[in-house]
C-alpha cells in the first residue's frame, strides 16, 4: 500500500512539519546561500588560474581575489554554524512532538491493543520511527532544493564555458541514478526487518527483566542468555546487510563520478589543444563537474532516506489508524447516584475465543455487597472489566443508576467505579505518590484516612521514610500483602460509589484479612461492592453470593 493510499494519508505526518515551516524556510535560504558560495568557488579558482598563467582573463588582482575568497569562506562558515544549529534544534523539536503524539495515542488505545502487542514494538515507534521522520524532514527534505540548485547552477556554468563538455557530463548522469536505484531499492525491506528484529530484542529484554525472579528460581539464566544472543544476532545480521548496502552506495557513486571526471579531463584537454577553451576555463569546468557530482551523491542518499522513511511512516500511520477507546466527547457524564448496577443480557467473547458470557443478567442493588465466585476462567474479571468499559459487550447492556454506560462519558464512569485489581499495579515512586495517584490534590489527612481504612498506615509508618519511602518498580520493595493494601488505599481515597475488589485480599494473612473485613464492613455499608473472591473471610462480607460458571466450550 502506498503512503497516500494509507487510511490516514502521509499528509497526517506533515502536521508535525507545519509549525516549523518558518524555521525550515530560513534553513532552506541559508542552504541556498551556501550553495551559491559553492558555485562561486570554481569561478574564483578559474580567475586565480588565469592570473597565475598570466592569461588575459585575469581581470582581478591576486590580493583582491584571495581577500574576497576568504570573506566568502568566512560567510559560509557562519551559515554552516547557523544551519547546523537550526537543523538540529528543529529536528529534535519535531521528534519530541511526534513522540508526544505517539504517547497520547498510546494512552487512548483500548486495553486489548496492548494485550495483542509486544511493548518493544510500541517503544520502537517512540525511539526509532519518530527520529526517522524528523531526520528525513531536516536532513533530507530541506536539503533537496539546495542540492538541485547547486546541480543546475553547476550545469549552467559548465554550459557557458563549453556546451559539449557540459552535455557529456549530463549524459553520464543516468549511470549514477541506476546505481542509486538498484542499491536503494534493496535497503528498504532490510531496514524494516532490522527494526522488527530490534523491537523483538527489546521486547524480549524488557519481559525478561520483569521476570528475573522466575528465571532465577527455575535456573533458566543460560537458556535466556542464549535466547537473547539469538535476538541480538538477528539485529546484527540485518544491521550488517543494511550497513553493507549503505556503504556500497556512496563509493559506487563516487567511483562512477571519478571515471566520468577522467573522461571529461581527457576531452577537455583536447578542447584546450584545439583552442576552444583555455586552461583556466578547464580548471573551472572540472571544478564545476565535481560540484555536479556532489549533489548527486547527496541525491543518492535521498533515495535511501526516502525508503527508510517510508517504512517508518507506514508503521506510524498504521499505529495512528488504530481506533482509540470509544470517544465520549459530547456524551453526558454518569450522574452520581446510589450505585445500582444492572447487567442486562450481556454477551462477550475475546477476539478469536469462544464466548465468556452469554445472555448474562444480574441486578446489584444500591449499597449491596455481592461476592462473585466461581472456577478460574469463568469470566469474573471480564465481568468487571466490562463495567469499566475496558472492552465493549457483544450484546446486551450494562446500566449504572439507570444509565446505559455505553452512552456516558468514559472518564466520569471510571471515576465512580473503583477497581482494586488482582495484580497490583504500583509505580516506582513514594508511597504517598502511589496512594494519591488518582487524587493528586488530596490532603495529608484524606490520604492517611484512606491508608487507615486499608489497614496500611501501620506498616507505612514503620518504613524508613514513612509515606515518603520509594517502593521500587511495581512496588518490589513491599511485600505482596503490603502492595495490595497500598493499592486498596489508592482506590478508597477516590471515594467511588461502586467498589470492585478483584481478589484484592488474596495476599493478606488471615488476621490481616479479618481486620480488614471488619474495617471494610464500615466502608461498604455506604457503597455498592463487587467482591471477586474464593476466600471464606472475604465471602463473609457479602450480602449475596453469585456463583459464575464457565460456559460450555465451543468454537468462536
Ligand atoms: N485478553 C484476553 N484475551 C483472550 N482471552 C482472555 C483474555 N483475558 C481473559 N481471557 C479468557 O477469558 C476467560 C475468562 O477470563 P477471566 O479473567 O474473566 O476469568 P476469571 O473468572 O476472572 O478467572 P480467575 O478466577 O482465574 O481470575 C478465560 O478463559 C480466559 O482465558
Amino acid at each position: 500500500m502506498s503512503l497516500n493510499d494509507h487510511p490516514m494519508k502521509f499528509a497526517h505526518l506533515l502536521r508535525y512539519v507545519t509549525p516549523h515551516r518558518g524555521t525550515l524556510a530560513l534553513i532552506l535560504l541559508l542552504l541556498l546561500a551556501g550553495g551559491a558560495i559553492s558555485l562561486a568557488n570554481p569561478w574564483i579558482a578559474g580567475q586565480l588560474t588565469a592570473i597565475i598563467l598570466d592569461s588575459a582573463q585575469g581581470r582581478f588582482s591576486l590580493t583582491f581575489i584571495l581577500l574576497a575568497w576568504s570573506g566568502l569562506l568566512l560567510f559560509r562558515a557562519v551559515i554552516g554554524f547557523a544551519n547546523q544549529y537550526l537543523i538540529g534544534v528543529t529536528g529534535e523539536s519535531m521528534s519530541a512532538e511526534l513522540r508526544n503524539r505517539v504517547y497520547e495515542h498510546l494512552q487512548v488505545l483500548p486495553l486489548g491493543y496492548y494485550q495483542d502487542r509486544k511493548p518493544g514494538d510500541l517503544l520502537s515507534l517512540l525511539a526509532n520511527d519518530s527520529e526517522i521522520i524528523s531526520g528525513f524532514v531536516t536532513g533530507t527534505l530541506v536539503q533537496l532544493l539546495p542540492q538541485l540548485f547547486v546541480f543546475a547552477g553547476a550545469f549552467l556554468m559548465m554550459a557557458l564555458i563549453d556546451i559539449q563538455l557540459a552535455l557529456l557530463a549530463a549524459i553520464l548522469l543516468p549511470a549514477y541514478f541506476v546505481a542509486m536505484k538498484v542499491i536503494g531499492r534493496r535497503i528498504r525491506p532490510i531496514t524494516g526487518r532490522w527494526i522488527d528484529a530490534w523491537s523483538s530484542m527489546y521486547a524480549f529484554a524488557q519481559e525478561n527483566v520483569a521476570l528475573i525472579p522466575a528465571i532465577k528460581a527455575f535456573g533458566r539464566e543460560p537458556a535466556e542468555r542464549a535466547r537473547f544472543r539469538e535476538h541480538n544476532r538477528a539485529v546484527l545480521g540485518h544491521s550488517r546487510q543494511q550497513i553493507r548496502l549503505q556503504a556500497l552506495l556512496s563509493p559506487s557513486v563516487s567511483f562512477l563520478s571519478g571515471i566520468g571526471m577522467l573522461l571529461l579531463l581527457w576531452l577537455g584537454l583536447q578542447h584546450v589543444e584545439q583552442g576552444r577553451i583555455d586552461a583556466a576555463e578547464l580548471v573551472s569546468l572540472l571544478l564545476y563537474a565535481m560540484l555536479l557530482a556532489q549533489p548527486l551523491s547527496g541525491l543518492a542518499n535521498v533515495y535511501g532516506q526516502v525508503m527508510l522513511t517510508r517504512g517508518a511512516a507506514d508503521r506510524l500511520l498504521d499505529f495512528f489508524s488504530v481506533q482509540p477507546e470509544p470517544v465520549s466527547i459530547g456524551q453526558p457524564p454518569l450522574v452520581a447516584g446510589d450505585g445500582r448496577i444492572e447487567y442486562q443480557n450481556v454477551s462477550f467473547a475475546y477476539p478469536g475465543r469462544s464466548p465468556v458470557l452469554e445472555d448474562f443478567s444480574l441486578v446489584i442493588q444500591p449499597g449491596e455487597t455481592i461476592a462473585l465466585t466461581g472456577p478460574n476462567g469463568a469470566g469474573k474479571t471480564t465481568l468487571v472489566h466490562l463495567l469499566l468499559r475496558f472492552m465493549e459487550p457483544r450484546g446486551g447492556r450494562i446500566l449504572i443508576n439507570g444509565q446505559d454506560i455505553a452512552e456516558v462519558d468514559i472518564t466520569s464512569l471510571r471515576s465512580q467505579v473503583g477497581l482494586v485489581a488482582q495484580h497490583t499495579l504500583l509505580f516506582n515512586g513514594t508511597v504517598r505518590e502511589n496512594i494519591c495517584y488518582g487524587c493528586p490534590d488530596a490532603t495529608d489527612a484524606e490520604m492517611k484516612k484512606a491508608a487507615f481504612a486499608a489497614q496500611a498506615h501501620g506498616f507505612i509508618d514503620e518504613l524508613p521514610d514513612g509515606y515518603e519511602t520509594v517502593i521500587g518498580d511495581q512496588g518490589v520493595k513491599l511485600s505482596g500483602g503490603q502492595r495490595q493494601r497500598v493499592s486498596l488505599a489508592r482506590t478508597l481515597l477516590r471515594q467511588p460509589a461502586i467498589l470492585v475488589f478483584d481478589e484484592a485480599t488474596s495476599m493478606l494473612d488471615p488476621f490481616g484479612e479479618s481486620d480488614l473485613v471488619s474495617q471494610c464492613k464500615e466502608i461498604f455499608r455506604l457503597k455498592t461492592v463487587i467482591l471477586i473472591t474464593h476466600r471464606p473471610g472475604t465471602l463473609e462480607l457479602a450480602d449475596r453470593i453469585i456463583q459464575l460458571d464457565p460456559l460450555p466450550q465451543r468454537q468462536a
